[in-house]
């Protein structure tokens, strides 16, 4: 996205799920919803009783479920049902087809990625019922888009907006779910970390009560360790940008119009900005400030999880609040061990071999088990 297409996508997320006011007045109250309508589910066994012996639960498609569900509220306004569990089936498929062998027949992942973004692309599908069934609460970027004309007066068309709508996410569900799965394992692995973080949460209130804007503005820990999860682990791990004019850099020159790739993982893994930079310690955060790391950590130019400049991603407060949310919830109201060994990697890309399969126990009913190792 470049020009004035990008200019006007930036005007209108900032109106938008960008929008702090927004997300604290209105996304906040979904995001709690629907974050634990999916930990609900955990607590339920299908013939009504106690899982008193823990669920196993696969916590990347879980935390993906979430993100996802989350997206399609925020972007389009429908809720999860059985609309966004079919578009989530095409959607997977479409993200197969990025990272497949371009060979377009039918019985091929690309082929069957061009089919499904295909139907997609002709038009709302069914989302369109699912969206006029909700046609009395707020469109969300999708309807703004549609109706939104730009300066020149020219709308935009059906095909863009579905475009702009399947790069927002693409943009916000793996990076926000992986994230999640990652700061789980990681607390896992630290368990003082994870006794804080619970300190932080309380006895996690109510089960009628809901997380407010100052609720989230008290979580100071959470952001210790969302920001210490970002730096170890971000999946995306750097940007490219052209030089618009010759950079002299350490005694070499970048030419002008040369593309070079910004890698923020170098930069977040330097033992000259970070003491034992392959450690996972949240109280560095703390000591750099606290919420001050809430958006940029130290310095922004040795802590760049969502990027910089012009093209900072602006959904850098809504992805936030939700692993927060997330956050608060599960530690306050599960215990939970690894079902599985497994281990995080960082090629192609930066997740657990295994997806992080978990066994998930609500701690108001099984108190942890100090014989059991690695369950807290
Ligand atoms: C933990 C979660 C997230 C991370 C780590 C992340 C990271 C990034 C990064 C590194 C960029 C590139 C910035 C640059 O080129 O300088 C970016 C761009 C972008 N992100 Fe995010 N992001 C996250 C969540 C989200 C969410 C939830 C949304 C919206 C729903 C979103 C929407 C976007 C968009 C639209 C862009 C393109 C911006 C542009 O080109 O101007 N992101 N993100």
């Amino acid at each position: 996205m470049r020009g004035a297409f990008h200019r006007r996508m930036h005007a209108l997320l900032s109106a938008t799920i960008a929008s702090p006011t927004v997300i604290r007045d209105h996304l906040l109250h979904d995001i709690d919803h629907l974050i634990r309508r999916t930990l609900d589910s955990w607590e339920e066994k299908a013939d009504g009783s106690e899982p008193m012996a823990g669920r196993r639960v696969l916590l990347q498609d879980q935390a993906k479920k979430i993100t996802f569900e989350l997206s399609v509220k925020q972007l389009m306004s429908i809720d999860p049902g059985e609309w966004t569990e079919g578009l989530m089936k095409e959607y997977l498929h479409l993200i197969d087809g990025f990272f497949s062998i371009p060979l377009a027949f039918s019985f091929t992942t690309y082929g069957r990625a061009l089919q499904g973004g295909g139907r997609q692309a002709g038009g709302r599908g069914g989302g369109a019922e699912a969206w006029d069934e909700q046609e009395e609460t707020e469109p969300g970027p999708a309807g703004a888009l549609l109706e939104a004309e730009s300066e020149d007066g020219v709308e935009f068309t059906e095909e863009e907006a579905v475009d702009f709508l399947l790069a927002l996410l693409v943009a916000g569900y793996e990076t926000t779910s992986m994230i999640m799965t990652l700061a789980v394992k990681y607390l896992a692995d630290h368990p003082r970390a994870l006794a804080l973080l619970r300190e932080e949460g309380g006895d996690g209130g109510h089960p009628d009560d809901v997380l407010d804007w100052a609720d989230y503005k008290s979580m100071l820990f959470t952001q210790c360790v969302i920001n210490e999860t970002m730096r170890l682990a971000n999946i995306i791990s750097g940007v490219f940008r052209r030089a618009t004019a010759d950079v002299p850099i350490k005694g070499y020159t970048i030419p002008k119009g040369c593309k070079v790739f910004a890698s923020f993982r170098a930069v977040h893994m330097d033992p000259t900005y970070y003491t034992d930079a392959r450690s996972f310690d949240p109280w560095r955060w703390w000591s750099a400030g606290g919420a001050n790391g809430r958006q940029q950590g130290g310095g922004a130019s040795v802590f760049c999880p969502f990027g910089g400049g012009p093209r900072f991603c602006p959904g850098y407060e809504l992805a936030r609040v939700e692993i927060s949310v997330f956050l608060h919830y599960l530690v306050t109201r599960f215990n939970w061990e690894p079902a599985e060994e497994d281990k995080v990697v960082y090629f192609p890309t930066t997740r657990t071999v295994k997806g992080y399969p978990i066994t998930v126990r609500p701690r108001h009913r099984a108190p942890p088990n100090p014989d059991v190792r690695g369950c807290y």
